[in-house]
């Protein structure tokens, strides 16, 4: 079953987007990039204000952005854990010293931290061999989810599907969730459902594509029913 994420800008957004039931509500500032981060007393006061929430969804949080290196991402990644947040969410780029970051949040997952790690699919290589996921399984990561950097192109101008594929089975043999994301529209979710990612993540799409703009929730709604609409099965190869 592939469940949904949605990124939300404040926590108004909160009762726009929970009637479309995301599996997981991500913190984040989309005006400060794929990666922007709400202050930390307003994830404390989200984690606090849904905590009594019957079924509420699964909370993430972005540490921002950050240069790879490990007494900067360590810190920022040690402070969003401790609001309380089911996921922490930091973002890889190749450049810098991502391997020594990584290695170096085992301790962080030792205690019980879900980090998953967000790696951008328009700065590393399109072949998950080149992705540092054994690494990332090494460290005690809960997942890892393919995302962009810049939102002008969607993940699938990237990465073909096969490759995503090819990612997705990858995190799974490290028993790691695979998520997908990077300016998605409703028009990629049937393609993307068929790879069976464990979560696929909006933003734009939920906002009428301007990822800025606020939550629409008739784009929210059409992106919750694309993601609920029982998926073809592939038929059969006919015998002749
Ligand atoms: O974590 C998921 C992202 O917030 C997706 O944002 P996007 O759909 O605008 O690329």
């Amino acid at each position: 079953m592939t469940g949904w994420l949605a990124s939300i800008a404040n926590a108004a957004e909160i009762s726009l987007i929970l009637p479309t039931g995301p599996d997981i509500l991500d913190l984040k500032d989309p005006t400060a990039g794929a990666l922007g981060a709400w202050d930390d007393e307003n994830i404390v006061a989200t984690v606090r204000d849904l905590a009594n929430t019957p079924g509420r969804p699964r909370l993430s949080a972005t540490i921002g952005d950050h240069p790879m290196r490990p007494d900067v991402v360590i810190p920022a990644a040690r402070r969003i854990a401790a609001t309380g947040v089911d996921f922490v969410k930091i973002g890889f780029a190749p450049d810098g010293a991502p391997e020594r970051c990584i290695d170096a949040l085992a301790p962080l997952t030792a205690e019980g931290a879900g980090l998953i790690a967000v790696l951008f699919a328009d700065l590393w290589p399109s072949d998950p061999c080149c992705l540092p996921i054994d690494r990332l399984a090494a460290a005690g990561f809960r997942g890892v989810m393919l995302d962009t950097a810049g939102k002008r192109h969607g993940l699938r101008h990237h990465w073909q599907d096969a490759q995503l594929e090819a990612f997705v089975s990858c995190a799974r043999a490290h028993r790691l969730l695979a998520g997908l994301a990077g300016s998605l529209r409703v028009a990629d979710i049937p393609a993307l459902m068929a790879l069976s990612p464990d979560y696929l993540g909006f933003r734009g799409a939920l906002c009428g594509g301007e990822r800025t703009a606020g939550i629409d929730p008739q784009a929210a709604a059409q992106v919750a029913a694309a993601i609920t609409t029982p998926q073809p099965r592939p038929s059969a190869p006919s015998r002749s």
